[in-house]
């Protein structure tokens, strides 16, 4: 495959340059794909994606089965529940024919999958003793945006579509598994270093079909947001649609209550765009594909022993599990370091005479990019996973500071605005839709709703007077999005 193009990124503060052009450049998605919407992985970004879909589904086999629903969906199913499919009416693809033959049932390509899952739950669910059922599957859905398509962010087709879906016996124990939910959903994100809302979206913005919607959102480099997960609460009103009842002990039968929680390839652009830089990707340790880079720094009538060295720490490191790789290519070390930057190797390991002159070694962070000088006998797996840690660490902090910089609280409509797409304005707003309207219109971005929880740095009441109308009003967050 064609070597990494060699001109350099766009600064990171032209954000929609600098993101198309590492998106090519550090080969994590081929754009060139002849259908709109539609991206091809190249091997180094789906070496990404099993890596931190790895950690998606470690969380989710904690308490889930995953399975695997058919792709097409009769039109007779997909139309059944009202809400649902006039949300969806204008998104989905429809197949036709089979070959030459036209087909007598149209099918849709699921755009998500309850309408492929319920009826079958239908079946599966029998008496109180068959809840809960929890299952999920990460799949690639489809969806006709008509909005601006980008790659990772808004697509077409959905490669990477990791969707929950739980029946329960009451709604209280529905709720308590968005709580669950919104739990796997922090631990995901915190592992992967990056900040977030929670926010329950305005009853005007919820999943189609569902009682509510609780979203995690992220504020991207440029102060827009983007939605980086989704939490439903269905209530019953799928149940009563596609007849899932159980039989209660008392013999009486009963609707199930249901949620459905999702996270996309979105994930892996807010990794790239939260934590990259000018030079490239920023990634954690356990997520990039090369966590270790080791540098030989080769001058005439020394390379022997630099790569003799070379070679022992690299056997060392792999024989520590680690992703370490030897880059002997021959290559200047400014070439390597520019390649091994944009790629996000966490970690360099560079070696040259004077480093095998004292049994050492230089060693440098991605994200902080500050070299020290250890002894060979210190690189042992203890400190490599503190160092790891701590570079985690750094990261979560430094993102978080970011997002609360793009985060500004507002109490005088007039001044809204000016902020709305630079990043997010906090206004207190009662949940009419009128009130709703006004400010999207007055602000020129979206209402993404009230904060499901409010975050303690957050130092504004969560109660105020609605910045519209003056009634009751909650904290909510106004913002551009993806
Ligand atoms: N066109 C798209 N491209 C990339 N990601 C998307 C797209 N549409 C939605 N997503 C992501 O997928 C998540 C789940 O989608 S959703 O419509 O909100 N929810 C569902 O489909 C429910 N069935 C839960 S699985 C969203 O939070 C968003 O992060």
């Amino acid at each position: 495959m064609a070597q990494d193009k060699s001109e350099s990124l766009p600064p990171k503060e032209n954000f929609s340059e600098w993101y198309h052009e590492i998106i090519q450049q550090a080969q994590i998605m081929d754009i060139r794909y002849p259908v709109k919407g539609l991206y091809v992985w190249y091997p180094f970004g789906f070496k990404i994606r099993q890596l931190v879909y790895g950690k998606l589904r470690e969380i989710m086999d904690r308490d889930h089965d995953e399975v695997y629903f058919p792709a097409l969906i009769p039109e007779t199913e997909l139309g059944r529940e009202g809400e649902h499919i006039k949300g969806f009416e204008d998104e989905v693809y429809w197949v036709t024919h089979g070959g030459l033959t036209p087909l007598d049932v149209k099918l849709a390509l699921r755009p998500t999958s309850e309408t492929a899952m319920y009826p079958m739950f239908k079946l599966w669910i029998r008496s109180h003793a068959d809840l809960p059922l929890k299952v999920y599957q990460i799949v690639n859905t489809f969806r006709y945006e008509t909005k601006h398509t980008r790659p990772l962010i808004r697509l077409r087709e959905i490669t990477s579509f990791k969707e929950a879906h739980t029946v329960h016996r009451t709604f209280e124990e529905a709720e308590e598994q968005v709580r669950k939910a919104v739990g796997y959903y922090k631990e995901f994100y915190d592992f992967l270093a990056i900040p977030y809302l929670v926010i329950r979206r305005p009853e005007w913005d919820k999943f189609p079909g569902a009682a509510y919607t609780i979203a995690f959102d992220t504020v991207m480099p440029d102060g827009r947001t983007m939605q980086i997960g989704t939490v439903h609460h269905l209530g019953d009103n799928f149940a009563r649609t596609f007849g899932i009842t159980y039989e209660k002990p008392d013999g009486e039968h009963e609707f199930a209550h249901q949620t459905c929680y999702g996270i996309s390839e979105r994930c892996i652009a807010a990794l790239i765009s939260i934590h990259g830089d000018d030079l490239g990707l920023i990634l954690p340790f356990e997520v990039s594909p090369t966590q270790i880079v080791i540098i030989p720094v080769l001058y005439k009538g020394k390379e022997k022993e630099v790569l003799e060295l070379c070679e022992k720490i690299f056997d060392r490191l792999k024989g520590f599990g680690y992703r370490v790789l030897l880059d002997d290519s021959d290559e200047r070390p400014g070439a390597k370091y520019y390649r091994w930057e944009l790629k996000g190797a966490a970690m360099r390991i560079e070696v040259g005479p004077k480093e095998v002159a004292e049994n050492a070694v230089v060693v440098s962070f991605r994200d902080e990019r500050k070299k020290f000088k250890i002894s060979v006998e210190e690189l042992t797996k203890e400190r490599i996973e503190k160092w790891a840690a701590e570079m985690k660490e750094r990261m979560s902090k430094a993102a978080l500071e970011r997002m609360k910089e793009k985060i500004k609280y507002f109490d005088n409509i007039s001044e809204v605005a000016g902020w709305v797409g630079k990043g997010v304005a906090l206004v207190h707003l009662c949940s009419s839709t009128e009130c709703g309207d006004s400010i999207e219109t007055e602000a020129g971005g979206s209402v993404l709703g009230r904060f499901e929880e409010k975050p303690d740095w957050i130092d504004v009441e969560y109660e105020g007077s609605c910045i519209v109308c003056g009634g009751k009003g909650y904290l909510n967050a106004i913002a551009k999005t993806y």
